[in-house]
């Protein structure tokens, strides 16, 4: 994670930024330090990013780098707002001793446009990570990719719709399908028949933005209407406030880069 140390909405590269809206960054400090010690509260381990003053969307960790088996893919960023990112997060990755760190060679957005399941890879296109970045991540983690058409602007990455609830033991997602092409949702749909749908209402809130342990799922508490299907499936809904750092486009999943392995 990536403390808010200098977050601010001063461009618009997706429809929730709007830099006319001012950011309480006092108050985006203390939802992102409460969204950390609820991980350590649940036993997780989090390491900290140094934040750089002239890259406000840091704070969205998440975008930098995808890493599945302690490989690291890096990202290439569609904006150049934040193509200064992308090394910050290799550096991090090269300095903590991982071995396996890949520059890509195509536009990807770190976890924003790739889920990892027990069995695929989900990888997001349309807005963010070029079709291309696809194949270049099968082939650097060996691992099936499925690529999915993302049409609705307000959800421009993948992890704005989709979010992987358990990848150990099944393949378990729920995702808001009006954000996919009919014909990925009918992919959707066939890979995981029995998801958890979310309505538009709960999209809206980011309650896809959430990030699963297996078993709590840390999720926007405004998105009320996933917690009652969560908890029929097992799971244990932690509601967090990020308001603030909704203001640039991202919730819980967005402040947290996963690593694995
Ligand atoms: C899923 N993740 C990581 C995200 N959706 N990231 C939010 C990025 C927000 C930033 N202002 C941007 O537009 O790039």
């Amino acid at each position: 994670m990536c403390p808010p140390a200098y977050f601010a909405v001063t461009y618009s590269i997706n429809p929730w930024m709007d830099p006319a809206k001012p950011v309480d960054l006092p108050l985006a400090v203390a939802q992102w330090e409460s969204l950390r010690d609820t991980y350590r509260a649940l036993g997780h381990t989090v390491e900290e990013l140094v934040p750089d003053p002239e890259l406000p969307d840091m704070v969205y960790a998440a975008n930098g780098a995808l890493v599945v088996d302690g490989r690291v893919l890096g990202a290439r960023f569609a904006h150049p707002e934040r193509a200064r990112e992308a090394a910050v997060h290799r550096d991090w990755y090269r300095e903590r001793g991982f071995t396996e760190v890949r520059e890509p060679e195509h536009v990807n957005e770190g976890e924003g446009d790739f889920a990892v399941t027990a069995s695929w890879l989900l990888a997001g296109r349309g807005f963010r990570s070029s079709p291309l970045s696809h194949p270049e991540a099968q082939e650097f983690f060996g691992r099936p990719v499925v690529g999915l058409d993302l049409v609705d602007p307000r959800f421009y990455h993948l992890d704005t719709a989709l979010c992987v609830l358990d990848d150990t033991r099944d393949d378990a997602v729920m995702y808001y399908p009006g954000a996919f092409s009919p014909g990925s949702r009918a992919v959707l749909a066939r890979l995981f028949p029995d998801a958890i749908t979310a309505g538009e209402e709960d999209a809206r809130a980011f309650g896809l933005n959430a990030v699963s342990d297996g078993r709590h799922v840390l999720l926007p508490q405004e998105a009320v209407g996933l917690f009652g299907p969560l908890r029929e499936r097992g799971y244990e809904p932690v509601g967090v406030d990020l308001g603030e750092l909704l203001k640039g486009g991202g919730s819980v999943k967005c402040c947290t880069a996963e690593l694995r392995g």
